[in-house]
């Protein structure tokens, strides 16, 4: 139940909820606090908020405060690698990373989430690469006092997504085996572009190069080096070049020839149309198409860290990149801080 009182009324009690103050470009947040026995003193400083009344709260046995609300909701929210340590603030609860890694937010169960009303959760993309103590999502009730069942209802549905709706994904140190074909660059008719892209991109991301080999565009060859680095225990395979459509694109029938499985050979993404992901012996091979020389941000980019965090790469997870998988080719590239792969 809510009573409202007149400020002068409500001194010596408890204050049912944080009250905001906001000075545009100075402060927003709490001025008072739930809780704060309100003494005449802050009267004036209510006054100046716009408070004339207070709510004087009464929870019903079916009934939550906001701030407990958010704590029950946060707690089914949160996965592995997400958390919280501040008390609500003015109802409202910050999830961060409590690792570095990758965001994983299901967006399924977020969606019905936000649907029930009266609770909320607003996240950053699925997929974003965090740092420990990084900010990933907040939740709330909307509501003052909110229905003990709606809670339980939004409970519910975030326990419904079975690693929790965010969590917070470590990246595997990968030892990453790279194969650069095109017979061009091995008889060393140009000058090879690619290596020092993919080894900053490996590097980056904390992982390590066992060894850069190239290829001429033959598949018994290809075949050849890409056991080898199996065989050597290499975490992923990256090969480049040799992705499109000329009778000298060799790369992913040698890998076939080999023995790789699962391939996904084209993907809804610019630009990366021509990439391909398949499994040899379990190792995850990437094939990198030559715009990943030109194009500083390619689908390879919005994929490698996915696959470090283990994900099995399908057709559906490359498919389902097609929706913010245009580039639009800044002069300078700013990404992740882009619609690009969101
Ligand atoms: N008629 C069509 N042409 C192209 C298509 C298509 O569908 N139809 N796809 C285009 C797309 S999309 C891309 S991306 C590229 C993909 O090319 P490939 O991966 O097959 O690359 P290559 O044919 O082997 O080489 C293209 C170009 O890049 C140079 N290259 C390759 N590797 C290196 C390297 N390590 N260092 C320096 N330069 C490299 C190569 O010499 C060629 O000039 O195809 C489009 N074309
Ligand atoms: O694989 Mo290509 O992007 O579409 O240039």
């Amino acid at each position: 139940m809510i009573q409202v009182v007149r400020i002068e009324d409500a001194v010596g009690h408890p204050l049912a909820h944080d009250v905001t103050e906001i000075r545009p470009g100075e402060f927003k947040g709490p001025a008072f606090h739930r809780g704060h026995i309100l003494s005449c003193r802050d009267l004036d400083h209510l006054r100046r908020l716009g408070k004339e009344h207070l709510y004087i709260l009464k929870p019903e046995d079916d009934e939550v405060h906001e701030d407990d609300a958010a704590k029950a909701i946060a707690g089914a929210l949160c996965g592995e690698g997400v958390g919280w340590h501040d008390a609500p603030r003015e109802g409202k609860i910050l999830l961060r990373a409590t690792r570095d890694g990758m965001l994983k937010v299901d967006v399924t169960v977020l969606n019905r989430f936000n649907v029930i009303g009266e609770v909320m959760c607003a996240t950053r993309h699925t997929h974003t690469l965090v740092k420990r103590g990084e900010e990933v999502a907040a939740t709330r009730a909307i509501p003052l006092l909110i229905s003990r069942k709606t809670v339980e209802a939004a409970v519910s549905e975030a326990r419904s997504a079975e690693a929790g709706v965010l969590q917070v994904l470590p990246l595997k140190r990968a030892e990453v085996g790279v194969m650069i074909t095109g017979s061009e660059v091995f008889y060393g008719r140009i000058e090879d572009k690619f290596q020092p892209i993919i080894r900053k991109k490996v590097t980056d991301l904390g992982g390590h190069v066992i060894d850069v080999v190239f290829l001429p565009d033959d598949d018994a060859l290809i075949a050849e080096a890409a056991l080898k680095f199996v065989e050597r225990g290499a975490d992923i395979i990256v090969t480049t070049g040799g992705m499109s459509v000329d009778p000298d694109d060799r790369t992913r029938f040698a890998l076939a020839q080999a023995g790789a499985v699962d391939m996904v050979y084209g993907s809804a993404v610019l630009p990366g149309a021509m990439f391909m992901i398949t499994y040899l012996k379990g190792v995850p091979v990437l094939g990198i198409p030559a715009c990943g020389i030109f194009a500083k941000t390619t689908v390879f980019d919005l994929i490698y860290p996915r696959v470090l965090t283990g994900e099995k790469i399908t057709r559906r997870e490359i498919a389902e990149l097609g929706h913010g998988g245009l580039c639009l080719n800044c002069r300078k590239c700013v990404y992740p801080m882009c619609p690009f792969g969101k």
